[in-house]
């Protein structure tokens, strides 16, 4: 496969160090080739390896061997960790624009985003909820069929709502938005997991899963038709379930994902589960699209004690999806 693009994300946050120490893991770990995407600047705040400059994604294979590969974006000013920046903001944009781009051209062979501020971003005029929408909308995607999905060894989670305020989510849900995320779950699972006939498991919105509409109604009015809607696609959609009982470890041997209402329902689990392995993976897109599962962790950036085991796990799981989706063209074929 091509090299992996692995944007920066914001220059003052732990991005810089993640990705310099993934490369010194590379060999352990059996990376692909991959080659960052941000403020050269930012990388040696943090690190004093080897760092070579390419200007085509096809020279990180040369490269990557004895330094880390990096196609350069620079920031107005010099970032310093934890201190985050407008300008640092638009670094990470701009890093995350054009590794997406790259992407897209197919001289990257995915793309690994580094993480972002949204704060940051939205004071810049960033009008996109996070990078999931972003990188949507410039595949041509929209947001309602692109799918946030968060993979662990033992737990994968799609939120079907994602950053907006809770006090929201039950007025945005539809049967409409849970079928075309499930569409988008169970077609993903395939072209990036290998998996067949991926099983999808519903969480209910309320406690005991409205406890047949005595707790609530969303799951009667939109959960159990969308499930029946996406079963009669074929597709093995099943629930709605009490979202309390769904992650404990018996539970999660019976689907392949669990797919829950809001953001914190998804990614509380996984993150409990996962943290320092737990990647961040768009569905629904033309173009493999990984993250790590934390943010920027700007208090401890800086201090080399940031844990780069999610950024190395999204770049093996961007490795492993491209290779999967290749397959399946080959099958095709
Ligand atoms: N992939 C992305 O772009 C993501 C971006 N964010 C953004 O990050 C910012 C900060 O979000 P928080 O909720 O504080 O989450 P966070 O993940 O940045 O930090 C949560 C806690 O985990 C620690 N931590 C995070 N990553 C770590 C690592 N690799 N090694 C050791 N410790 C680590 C932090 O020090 C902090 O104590 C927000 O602006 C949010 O929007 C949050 C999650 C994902
Ligand atoms: N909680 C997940 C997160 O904040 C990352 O979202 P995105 O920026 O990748 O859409």
């Amino acid at each position: 496969m091509e090299p992996i693009a692995v944007s920066l994300g914001d220059p003052a946050g732990i991005g810089p160090e993640v990705t310099a120490k993934a490369w010194l893991a590379r060999e352990r770990h059996n990376l692909q080739p991959f080659f960052c995407v941000g403020d050269e600047r930012s990388l040696r705040k943090v690190w004093d390896g080897p760092i070579y400059r390419i200007d085509e994604p096809d020279q990180a294979r040369s490269v990557f061997d004895h330094a880390l590969p990096l196609f350069s974006v620079e920031a107005g000013e010099e970032a310093k960790p934890g201190l985050p920046t407008a300008e640092g903001a638009r670094c990470a944009l701009d890093s995350l624009e054009l590794a997406v781009g790259l992407a897209r051209s197919g001289t990257a062979g995915a793309v690994v985003t580094g993480s972002v501020s949204k704060a940051r971003l939205y004071d810049i005029g960033f009008t996109h909820a996070g990078q999931t929408e972003f990188v949507a909308e410039r595949c041509g995607v929209s947001r309602e069929n692109a799918a946030m999905m968060l993979a662990g060894p033992s737990l994968r989670t799609v939120p079907i709502t994602t950053h907006i305020p809770l006090r929201d989510v039950a007025e945005i849900i539809s049967i409409e938005l849970i079928v075309n995320k499930g569409r988008a779950a169970a077609r993903g699972l395939t072209r990036n997991f290998g998996i067949a006939e991926p099983i999808l498991a519903f969480a209910g919105l309320n406690p005991h899963a409205g406890e047949f509409g005595a707790l609530g109604r969303e799951e009667i009015d939109f959960l159990q038709p969308a499930i029946e809607e996406l079963r009669n696609e074929g597709i093995d959609a099943r629930g709605p379930f009490p979202a309390d009982t769904m992650f404990h470890e018996a539970a999660r041997q019976k689907y392949d994902a669990a797919l829950c209402l809001y953001h914190d329902q998804a990614l509380i689990p996984l993150k409990t589960l996962h943290f320092d392995e737990g990647v961040n993976l768009t569905l629904g897109l033309p173009i493999v699209r990984t993250s790590p599962d934390h943010g920027t962790a700007f208090e401890i950036a800086g201090k080399d004690i940031a844990n780069p085991g999610a950024t190395i796990a999204a770049i093996g799981l961007a490795a492993f999806c491209a290779a999967n989706r290749a397959a399946e063209a080959a099958t095709a074929a």
